[in-house]
């Protein structure tokens, strides 16, 4: 059964149309993905997929409930991390979950919750004293308190630390593993890469592309070759290698459908040198590089749309 069903979805500002025909659907126990540069419409499509603003048109349902009307069988299944979420920063943290919870008929074990999002040091802790990466986990554990069947994800793990963004994913595998849908916005591409089943990525209110992460990669015919150059040794000096590179500002890296002939130049010009390539290596696409592709090439106005939204019965 599909949990969300989105149809020609739209919402304008004034003359800014923010979402512009917008339609997808996700599974029961389904992981999507929604990615797009800032501004896109991700929150806003996001928003009203949560009943907290009302499209203009289009016909949308989650877990057969149209959002509009937000009837509270609908509320206390969905699950919802905010971005910013507003509380009251003097409870502490086992307080504010206690209260949370109670605002729904199925709940989860507070301090089961507060260890599995890490926060076993703050329980007794005001929010107000939590640190900025403490806090979005315990903004997590709000959205989990109430058992939701489908959880909305907007940014969950920005300003997480690294090991903290690990368990975040964890948490999200445990919440596949048990059936829970999960709508995720995130500007992570490695994220979405290892959380969701399928992306969708939004372009100035349109979705551009729509699949699982291998299949956006797949289209990628390129291979990437990254390098560092050593200090001495300008780009200019480079033999031809059948592309551009292009810089991050400490390595190299080139899009290439020919590796064997540019690694071949490469390593055939540092030999000649006597000098080493620090961090050469080659690798497939990863899911940035096709959608830093896509999103140029839609920015740019070439709307390449290879991808076309994956129609599915
Ligand atoms: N209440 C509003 N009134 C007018 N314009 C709005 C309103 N809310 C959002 N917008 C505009 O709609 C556009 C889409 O915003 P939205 O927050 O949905 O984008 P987003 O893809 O989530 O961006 P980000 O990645 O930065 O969070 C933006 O240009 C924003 O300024």
């Amino acid at each position: 059964m599909r949990a969300i069903e989105v149809e020609n979805l739209r919402k304008a500002y004034g003359a800014s149309r923010v979402v512009d025909g917008v339609s997808f659907d996700v599974d029961e126990g389904e992981v999507f993905a929604l990615l797009g540069p800032n501004g896109a419409g991700k929150t806003t499509t996001v928003e009203i997929l949560e009943g907290h603003r009302r499209a203009d048109s289009g016909t949308l349902s989650v877990l057969g409930f149209d959002p509009a009307s937000s009837p509270r069988q609908f509320r206390e299944r969905i699950g919802i991390v905010l971005q910013e979420a507003g509380f009251d920063e003097d409870f502490t943290v086992t307080e504010l979950l206690r209260l949370q919870r109670g605002y729904y008929p199925r709940r989860l074990d507070v301090d089961d919750l507060i260890a599995q999002v890490g926060l076993d040091e703050k329980r007794t802790a005001r929010v107000k004293t939590l640190s900025g990466g403490q806090r979005r986990r315990l903004d997590l554990a709000l959205g989990l308190v109430g058992a939701p069947d489908m959880l909305f994800l907007d940014e969950p793990t920005t300003g997480f630390d690294p090991s903290a963004r690990r368990h975040a994913w964890d948490l999200v595998e445990r919440l596949r593993g048990h059936g829970t849908t999960v709508l995720l916005t995130t500007h992570y591409l490695d994220e979405a890469e290892h959380l969701a089943d399928r992306v969708a990525v939004m372009v100035a209110g349109r979705i551009v592309a729509m699949g699982t992460p291998a299949e956006l990669t797949a289209r990628q015919r390129h291979v990437v070759v990254s390098f560092r150059l050593p200090a001495d040794a300008p780009l200019e000096s480079l033999p031809a290698l059948g592309g551009t590179p292009v810089t991050d500002g400490a390595a190299w890296t080139l899009a290439t459908e020919h590796p064997t002939a540019a690694l071949h130049a490469l390593s055939g010009w540092a030999l000649a040198r006597g000098v080493e390539l620090p961090a050469l290596e080659v690798r497939r696409p990863s899911l940035e590089d096709a959608y830093l592709e896509l999103v140029g090439a839609e920015l740019a106005g070439e709307h390449v749309g290879a991808v076309p939204p994956t129609v599915r019965s």
